[in-house]
């Protein structure tokens, strides 16, 4: 915003980016709604959103990645094509503007799935991220961790599953100990959240890492 000398008077203060990972049935869909409520009760303008998806065209391509079966490599330039548009459109725009963004998976799970699950060389993953997102990075990951089995249980008790929710165990695993050895690698970025616990156990950690957060 621009004063009477022309001198910048109210530079917003640049939002927090949050993001949720974990395997397909670990619970994070169950928590993103509460954090939202969480953080909009600090009067936080607040933008949730998701990946794939998050704008009309990245929603499309979520159709096709979700749904369709193709090339491995398709596969992860389909799911950063998707995210360089909600970058563009959603990501920047919001935190420029100092609202905070909560996203319902980012570039981690391409690493999980498409380089730990489907193993694409990692290094081909890291290219694409320099490319998309060279100085963006969450602030705070919540990384949602449950056993393979827990997952399945859950995810079987549900719903209709779509392409990756049928994968078998060993996709899982390899996607699990993928988003573990990054939140290893990061640890001041990531928080794990063990999710085998009650869904209440689970919003009161949750409480108090938003609670934490300036
Ligand atoms: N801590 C929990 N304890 C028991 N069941 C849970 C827990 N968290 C989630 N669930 C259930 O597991 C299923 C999958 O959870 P969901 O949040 O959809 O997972 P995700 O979004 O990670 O795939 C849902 O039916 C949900 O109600
Ligand atoms: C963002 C992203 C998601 N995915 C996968 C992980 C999930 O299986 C799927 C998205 O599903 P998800 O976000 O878990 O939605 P839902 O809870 O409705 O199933 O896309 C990738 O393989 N790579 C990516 O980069």
């Amino acid at each position: 915003m621009t004063g009477q000398h022309g001198v910048a008077q109210h530079m917003a203060q640049r939002g927090k980016f949050i993001t949720f990972e974990g395997i397909d049935g670990a619970g994070k869909s169950t928590h993103i709604a509460h954090v939202a409520g969480l953080l909009a009760a600090r009067g936080l303008e607040l933008v949730s959103s998701r990946e794939p998806g998050g704008t009309p065209l990245g929603e499309k391509l979520r159709e096709l990645v979700l749904h369709e079966s193709m090339h491995l490599e398709t596969e992860a330039l389909l799911v950063f094509a998707s995210r360089r548009e909600h970058i563009a459109q959603v990501i920047e725009p919001a935190l420029a503007r100092g609202a905070w963004v909560i996203s319902d998976r980012f570039t981690d799970a391409s690493f999980a799935y498409q380089g730990g699950g489907r193993g694409l060389d990692l290094r081909k993953l890291e290219a694409l991220a320099e490319w998309v997102h060279p100085d963006l990075a969450p602030d705070l990951t919540l990384l949602f961790d449950v056993p393979l089995e827990v997952a399945r249980a859950r995810l079987d008790a549900t719903r209709d599953l779509d392409k990756f929710e049928q994968e078998k165990a060993d996709f899982f695993s390899a996607t699990r100990n993928e988003y573990l050895r990054r939140a290893a690698q990061e640890p001041g970025r990531f928080r794990i959240i063990d999710s085998t616990r009650s869904i209440e156990a689970i919003r009161v950690e949750l409480a108090q890492i938003i609670g934490a957060l300036r």
